[in-house]
């Protein structure tokens, strides 16, 4: 079993870069589905739902290649076929092959999707739009089985501000006859990003980024060439790192613009962040204050930085409240933090966080992506040697992230250990 290892109380300095979006790669490389020829991917990040996502193409026939960031996709052999169990379960995007297989094959068979534990997280918006678009839909055995004679565009209202269906809607629409609305979708920059793939490759696509999409469904779509946006969580990770830990640290290939929430909410916590084009400097931060934060949909703070946020609250003086809108059981990470000397407790969808403590090192699990990259922010500023478990869903989410961190002073490292040594019993935390 693999952990992470981290020695605490390094002085943090200098540059660390940003990878390719997460949450745009695992769209992006299914929407090479829909191509009629190769498409091209550069700049994705090397995590492991990107490698899972390059096998699943393969067991539909695509030939694929991925080498320092870029990948190729050779679509044209690619078939319909059934994909119940195994890859699917491994992550949450998989059921973007749900879309795409639709838009191209009329048929998909997919596994219902794996993916962090926040709460519930259904997928009634995606099936309502597959649906709209005239897929007759039914759940088999824990598998969605999608079939139509034809795709026609249809007008859609989402019920729920949905980033997984306003994408999978558009990868369902571009190839259907007429126009398909979507209305009150969901406006992350990600959506931006696979309208950016997809309008290259032939589709014709409106309003991506806003809250009404058109989609113009046209015949055939073809391959093309590329570049993802830089991740914004990756970079609010950073940025919330440099504010804990730094002696001054340039967080680079950031667009600014994506980070106004967060950046917003550390300069009201007494954070200097300055702005350059495509990176952001944070001097060493003296005196932090306590803040309120809630998640909302973008623009609003992301939820996926509300974990590795409520790390900096610990060290913020007085109470801070963070509450999560988007999900309801995404604070597991808090228990753990208490094993670190954490003052925190949870009520409901609210975390109350007193500062500032100082976090000693402990054994401690990441429950799912955020959470371990909340542990890996504490582990940097405790006293002592954490050693964090259950890795495998940092990996899923943080390109590189040992070589990074070491990159800027952290003494981190991963190891393999013989036998489960996390200080818990079997307490169904994970
Ligand atoms: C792979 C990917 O891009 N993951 C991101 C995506 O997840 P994901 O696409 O799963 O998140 P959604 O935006 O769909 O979910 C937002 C909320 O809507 C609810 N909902 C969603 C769909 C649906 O059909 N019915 C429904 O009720 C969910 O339970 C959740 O409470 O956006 C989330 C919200 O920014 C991020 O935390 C995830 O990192
Ligand atoms: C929740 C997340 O990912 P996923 O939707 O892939 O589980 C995340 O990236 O924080």
């Amino acid at each position: 079993m693999e952990v992470f290892k981290i020695r605490g109380q390094q002085p943090l300095k200098g540059t660390i870069k940003v990878s390719g979006a997460k949450n745009s790669a695992v769209a992006l490389i299914p929407a090479s589905i829909l191509a009629n020829s190769p498409v091209t991917i550069d700049g994705l990040p090397e995590i492991l739902d990107v490698w899972t996502l390059k096998e699943l193409l393969e067991e539909i026939g695509g030939t694929v290649s991925f080498e320092n960031g870029k990948m190729a996709i050779e679509p044209t052999e690619m078939q319909g076929m059934p994909l119940p169990n195994g890859n699917v379960k491994k992550l949450r995007a998989s059921y973007y092959l749900m879309g795409a297989m639709l838009g191209r094959f009329k048929k998909a068979v997919i596994g219902l999707p794996g993916g962090c534990f926040l709460g519930p997280r259904p997928i009634d918006q995606h099936i309502k739009g597959f649906e709209a678009l005239g897929a007759k839909v039914t759940n088999e055995h824990g598998a969605i089985y999608l079939r139509a004679d034809e795709l026609r565009g249809a007008k859609i209202y989402l019920d729920v501000v949905s980033v997984g269906a306003t994408i999978n809607i558009m990868l369902a629409a571009v190839l259907a006859k007429g126009q398909t609305i979507i209305e009150n979708a969901a406006k992350e920059p990600e959506i931006i990003d696979v309208a950016t793939l997809l309008s290259n490759m032939g589709a014709r696509i409106k309003g991506a980024g806003t809250n009404v999409i058109r989609i113009d469904g046209v015949e055939e779509l073809h391959g093309t060439n590329h570049t993802i946006i830089p991740d914004r969580i990756e970079a609010g990770t950073f940025m919330i790192m440099a504010a804990l830990a730094g002696d001054g640290i340039t967080v680079d290939n950031v667009i600014p613009f994506h980070m106004e929430a967060v950046t917003a909410k550390l300069r009201e916590m007494g954070v200097k962040v300055e702005e350059d084009e495509e990176s952001v400097f944070i001097p060493k931060t003296a005196n932090l204050s306590a803040v309120d934060v809630k998640t909302l949909v973008y623009p609003g703070f992301a939820t996926d930085l509300q974990q590795p946020f409520s790390v900096l609250m610990t060290q913020a003086t007085g109470s801070s409240v963070i509450t999560d809108t988007i999900y309801s059981a995404r604070f597991k990470h808090i228990d753990e933090l208490k094993r670190m000397n954490a003052s925190a407790r949870v009520e409901g969808r609210t975390a109350i966080i007193n500062g500032p403590v100082s976090l000693q090192s402990a054994s401690v699990r990441a429950s799912d992506l955020r959470a371990g990259a909340a542990l890996v922010l504490a582990g940097l500023i405790a006293e002592g040697e954490t050693e964090i478990h259950d890795i495998y869903h940092i990996e899923r989410g943080y390109s590189n992230i040992i070589e990074k961190l070491r990159g800027l002073g952290a003494d981190i490292r991963k190891e393999t250990l013989e036998v489960e040594t996390v200080g818990a019993t079997e307490d169904g935390r994970n």
